[in-house]
């Protein structure tokens, strides 16, 4: 089977050391580091903004994959690209003019992708996958950690998976939410290769992340 990336998200680590955090998840393996920016208002909760992104940005090399989960999303954009984002995905239902917020992404300079909700169908990319480098299926409704896997979006990434590869390109297939070592293994032989894990990641403590990621890429030590 093939070894995901793995992309812890930081919403589970230790906020009062976030930067020794993301120092221990680069040192335990990570291959991303995902941020999620929540804004109290497209979901109900609120997590981080831009000075903390820019103020973890020295503590990695990895690909910083910012999850915006903000409306309107467009406002923000230059500033998490400024501050040190890779990948900033997007949700559609987080402003008008889904296909130009993608434009303004890839503008900026950094990879653009779209975020599928549970009750999103895929169908939402038909349009918009000449414009993505990657496609992030949401496994928990958008808000929190340490949520269950929702089974249904298995055959979603089955979907979007067929939809990648017509396309001839590479584009990332990431799926986020309630990803563990019992969820990971169907994530990937539905055809995702990037798998976004909290609980999983930061469960145990530090001493733990190595051998958690070493479990969720399907390694066992
Ligand atoms: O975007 C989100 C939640 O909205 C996620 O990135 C979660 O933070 C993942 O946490 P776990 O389900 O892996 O604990
Ligand atoms: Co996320």
């Amino acid at each position: 089977m093939t070894t995901p990336l793995i992309a812890p998200s930081i919403l589970s680590a230790d906020f009062a050391k976030l930067g020794e955090e993301v120092r221990a998840i680069d040192t335990a393996g990570a291959d991303w580091v995902h941020v999620d920016v929540m804004d109290g208002h497209f979901v109900p909760n609120l997590t981080i903004g831009p000075a903390v992104v820019k103020a973890l940005r020295p503590h990695s090399d990895k690909p910083f994959d910012v999850h915006l989960m903000v409306s309107p999303v467009d406002l923000w954009l230059e500033a998490f690209a400024e501050a040190g984002a890779d990948h900033i995905t997007i949700h559609p239902e987080a402003g008008p003019h889904t296909h130009r917020t993608l434009q303004t992404i890839r503008s900026l300079g950094k990879k653009a992708g779209v975020v599928i909700n549970p009750g999103t169908p895929e169908n939402v990319l038909e349009y918009l996958i000449d414009m993505v480098d990657l496609v992030l299926v949401m496994s928990v409704n958008p808000g929190f950690g340490g949520q269950s896997f929702i089974d249904s979006q298995l055959r979603k990434i089955e979907a979007i998976r067929t939809m990648i590869d017509a396309t001839g390109r590479d584009i990332f297939l990431e799926v986020d939410g309630g990803v563990d070592v019992n969820t990971a293994p169907r994530c990937i032989a539905a055809g995702a290769d990037v798998l976004v894990a909290g609980s999983a990641t930061f469960k145990g403590g530090p001493d733990r992340y190595a051998a958690n990621i070493a479990a969720l890429k399907g390694k066992t030590g």
